[in-house]
């Protein structure tokens, strides 16, 4: 039986992540990085690429599982005839080496656990040596090594390929296994206190959402997509990723499967914004910092999605031994979509950089100067048709909202020289595009006939990123062209009550064959525009509907079939989290209007 996306759960430490199945078997994790291969990759293939279970013997779904309050420690309990056993995981935040932490605990009678374990390096397919050297087990392939110790040690066998142990444990008894990933050629790393660990762990995360101002309805749930959000940010840089898998599919059994582990300049951007919104600063210098020196150079070479260091080469290429999710192929690693002129990447980093001076960050002149030479590329370039913020792999085309995203670029560029007498900067130049930019979009973005603007000049289709319309302060929400734009694209792209981005079925624009589920950020921000246009019953309504989409640990991929009512695509995706983040606030944070 195919494991469901949604039937995943993520654990991390803040530079890379790791999905549990709800029968306690770790299918997905990358080592040491979020774009380092799978040493685990089950969820591409299957047990044979890589997996990690621990569970009761026999037994299959657990039976209830849960993050332990405000943080990213998940318990999984089963109830069997012979009595209850729990399994605590969760990745220590890194001292030098990752390690994952299974801490089994028995809660009563006297159970059967077995674990499982089979390494499989580069995603899936080099199979280790294994030794066992001081009572560890120890795999080797390669640059990669990783250890496997358990307290108290257990029993341990090799068989076919795998390593495998089996134990009771009774009420009150525990047996913690680490698993330690190092270089191969570097000695092994010092030894971790799972206990400890757990401890550090859980002070730590409840300490990161103490910080949080949301006080609304579906708090948990709020949190939750914060805590994801931040789960999400690779700490040593401050780079965030879009998401920690890749090439879940959009379309069961389809070809569009991309590589979401890495650090988009729109994705980034929208995730901070939604974390200083909710209270969260600190994560926005470490990105600001982490922006200036990923695209330092010439402001021409400004790629809208980087490594997360600030790396820029990532290559396309198909992962041909893994079969995919599903049989849905190809397993990419690598996004084509690299060398892509997008021209919303120039607003959305513009009004982050806006925003968050607005809340408070240290200005820092570097960031400004950064802001004036994109702006400068902005004028020369602003007319150009390119790839959206979709990322289309069809032809380039004058979208709409990339149009509205180069004005908010400059927009945010006059009020910041506004607003702080202390920064220079030819503000006149800035109006004076802002005011060119507008003009064009309301002649050539518009259809008049039916009140709405369209997805690029001059055509007949909508497209969702025009319900941010009013949320960018292009047009003021109650201007008639902006409701009427919300209720078109409400009517045309509506599927089961929920948005698709745009029409795929027949479609030319995006260049792929197939189609794919509704886009579920999509869905959020058609809940902000119902709110913003006075329908804030229809909005709250919405927001319900959605938030009731998320899976039993309050995850979301990035689409949602509403006819299979099944996830698709990268998961967790932090748009996903962004949009329900963003909506909640909206609704019923503290600024929120009735
Ligand atoms: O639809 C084709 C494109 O799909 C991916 O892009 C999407 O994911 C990005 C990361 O979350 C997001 O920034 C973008 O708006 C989405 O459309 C894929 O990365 C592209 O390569 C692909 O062309």
């Amino acid at each position: 039986m195919p494991r469901p996306i949604e039937d995943l759960a993520l654990i991390g430490d803040l530079q890379t992540a790791a999905l549990i199945g709800s029968d306690g078997s770790l299918d997905w994790l990358c080592l040491p990085r979020f774009d380092s291969a799978a040493c685990f990759a089950a969820l591409l293939g299957d047990e044979e690429n890589g997996h990690w279970r621990i569970a009761p013997k026999d037994a299959n779904a657990c039976t209830r599982r849960a993050y332990r309050p405000d943080s990213l420690v998940l318990d999984s309990e089963w109830d069997t005839e012979d009595g209850s056993v729990r399994v605590t995981d969760f990745m220590p935040q890194r001292d030098r080496a990752p390690d994952v932490v299974r801490i089994v605990e028995g809660l009563s009678g006297r159970v059967t656990v077995r674990s499982t374990l089979r390494l499989r390096f580069d995603y899936g397919s080099v199979v280790p040596w294994m030794r066992q050297v001081d009572g560890h087990r120890v795999a080797v392939a390669g640059p990669d090594s990783i250890w496997l110790r358990s307290e108290p040690a257990v029993h341990t066998w090799g068989h076919a390929y795998g390593t495998h142990s089996e134990f009771t444990v009774e009420e009150g008894e525990k047996v913690a296994f680490v698993l330690t990933w190092h270089p191969s050629h570097e000695p092994r790393p010092a030894l971790v206190d799972p206990y400890e660990a757990l401890e550090h762990s859980l002070v730590d995360w409840r300490a990161w959402t103490a910080r949080c101002h949301y006080e609304g309805p579906h708090r948990d749930t709020v949190i939750r997509s914060l805590i994801t959000l931040k789960a999400l940010t690779y700490a040593p840089t401050g780079g965030i990723v879009a998401a920690p898998t890749t090439s879940l599919p959009e379309e069961i059994g389809g070809v569009r499967n991309w590589d979401y582990r890495y650090c988009w300049l729109r994705d980034s951007t929208l995730t901070l914004n939604a974390l200083v919104a909710a209270g969260f600063l600190e994560e926005a210098e470490a990105w600001r910092d982490w922006l200036l020196r990923a695209v330092a150079g010439n402001a021409d070479d400004l790629q809208i999605v980087y490594g997360l260091a600030g790396e820029r080469r990532l290559p396309e290429y198909e992962v041909d031994w893994l079969p995919g999710y599903e049989g849905s192929r190809p397993v990419h690693v690598g996004n084509g979509a690299v060398d892509q002129l997008q021209l919303d990447v120039y607003g959305e980093v513009a009004d982050s950089l806006y925003l968050a001076r607005k809340a408070g960050l240290h200005s820092r002149p570097h960031a400004w100067n950064l802001q004036l030479s994109l702006l400068q590329f902005l004028r020369e370039n602003w007319r150009a048709p390119d790839k959206g913020l979709w990322e289309m792999r069809g032809p380039d085309r004058h979208f709409v909202h990339s149009k509205v995203m180069a004005w908010v670029a400059a927009d945010r560029a006059v009020r910041t020289l506004e607003e702080q007498p202390d920064l220079r900067g030819d503000i006149e130049c800035w109006r004076e595009l802002r005011d060119e930019i507008h003009r064009e979009v309301c002649e050539r973005g518009y259809d008049a006939e039916r009140n709405t603007f369209t997805q690029y000049y001059g055509s007949t289709e909508l497209d969702a990123s025009l319900l941010l319309i009013p949320r960018t302060g292009f047009l003021p929400p109650d201007d008639p062209r902006v409701i009427g734009t919300v209720d078109a694209v409400r009517a045309e792209l509506d599927h089961h009550g929920l948005m698709l981005r745009y029409t795929s079925a027949g479609n030319t624009v995006d260049g792929l064959p197939g189609e794919e589920g509704t886009f579920l950020v999509c869905s959020f921000w058609l809940a902000d525009a119902l709110h913003m246009t006075g329908r804030t019953k229809e909005a709250r309504e919405l927001f319900e509907r959605l938030v009731g989409l998320c899976n039993d640990v309050g995850l979301l991929a990035e689409e949602y079939d509403p006819v299979s009512d099944r996830q698709l695509g990268n998961y967790p995706q932090a748009f996903s989290h962004i949009g329900l983040v963003n909506t909640a606030l909206a609704l019923y944070g503290a600024d929120a209007r009735d």
